[in-house]
């Protein structure tokens, strides 16, 4: 990429950038997501301490998900990690390429934290896609406590980069991509991406 980009520049989606399209297979309004993967800190089943997000589809190319503030996700005494609460916003962002039928992954995530999040709280994620530029993906996302009308703790913008499941396979770990691939529904899921009409 062009490193000399201002930062804050790469998350405005440049001229000749598109509306996005919601994918015709994509999940209805209402529906669960899912994990993409099940030892995904963000929300696989199989990590213990992970967050556990539970993401619904909703309107256009958007998602609503759920994450419930535990134990082990503090940073100072009952309250939420500033990173943790970013990977909430990042997993959130993540889940729209569902929508999209595409595999991307996090080029720029930029945060705002504007109230602390105590420990326990259920915490509201709204997102949606922006803007589509080539491979790049513009999103943002908003979290609130409590509520999905509940006071604004935490924002984001995003810039996802589209890539390939060769991505995975040329950079992961090999005895866990080996694992993925040997799972039929792991590779179900990889697969479902990578068709685009
Ligand atoms: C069978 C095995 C299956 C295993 C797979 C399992 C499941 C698959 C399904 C879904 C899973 C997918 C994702 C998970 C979803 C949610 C989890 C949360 C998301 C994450 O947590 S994910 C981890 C953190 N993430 C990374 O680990 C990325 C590390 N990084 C790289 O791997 C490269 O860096 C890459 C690929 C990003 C780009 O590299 P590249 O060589 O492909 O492309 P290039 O550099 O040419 O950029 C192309 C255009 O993007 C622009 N661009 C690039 N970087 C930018 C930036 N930072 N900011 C703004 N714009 C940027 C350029 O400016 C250019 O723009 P333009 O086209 O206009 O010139």
């Amino acid at each position: 990429m062009s490193g000399t980009d201002e930062p804050r520049t790469r998350l405005t989606p440049p001229e000749g950038a598109v509306a996005p399209v919601r994918h015709p297979d994509a999940p209805a309004p209402g529906e669960l997501l899912g994990a993409h993967y099940d030892r995904c800190f963000g929300c696989g089943e199989g990590q213990q301490h992970g967050l556990h997000l539970e993401a619904r589809a909703g309107d256009g190319v958007s998602v609503r998900a759920e994450f419930t503030v535990k134990e082990a996700h503090q940073g100072a005494p009952g309250l939420a990690h500033g990173g943790v609460l970013a990977t909430a916003l990042d997993e959130t962002l993540g889940s729209l390429n569902w929508l999209l039928r595409v595999i991307a992954v996090t080029g720029r995530l930029e945060s705002d934290f504007l109230r602390p999040v105590p420990l326990g709280t259920v915490l509201h994620l709204d997102a949606h896609v922006t803007a589509v530029h080539g491979r790049k993906i513009y999103s943002t996302a908003v979290g609130r406590i409590g509520a999905p009308d509940g006071p604004v703790a935490v924002r984001a913008d995003a810039v996802f980069i589209e890539v390939k499941v060769d991505h995975f396979i040329d950079n992961g770990r090999s005895e866990e991509i080996r694992a993925a691939m040997e799972d039929p529904d792991q590779t179900r899921r990889a697969r479902a991406f990578e068709v685009n009409p």
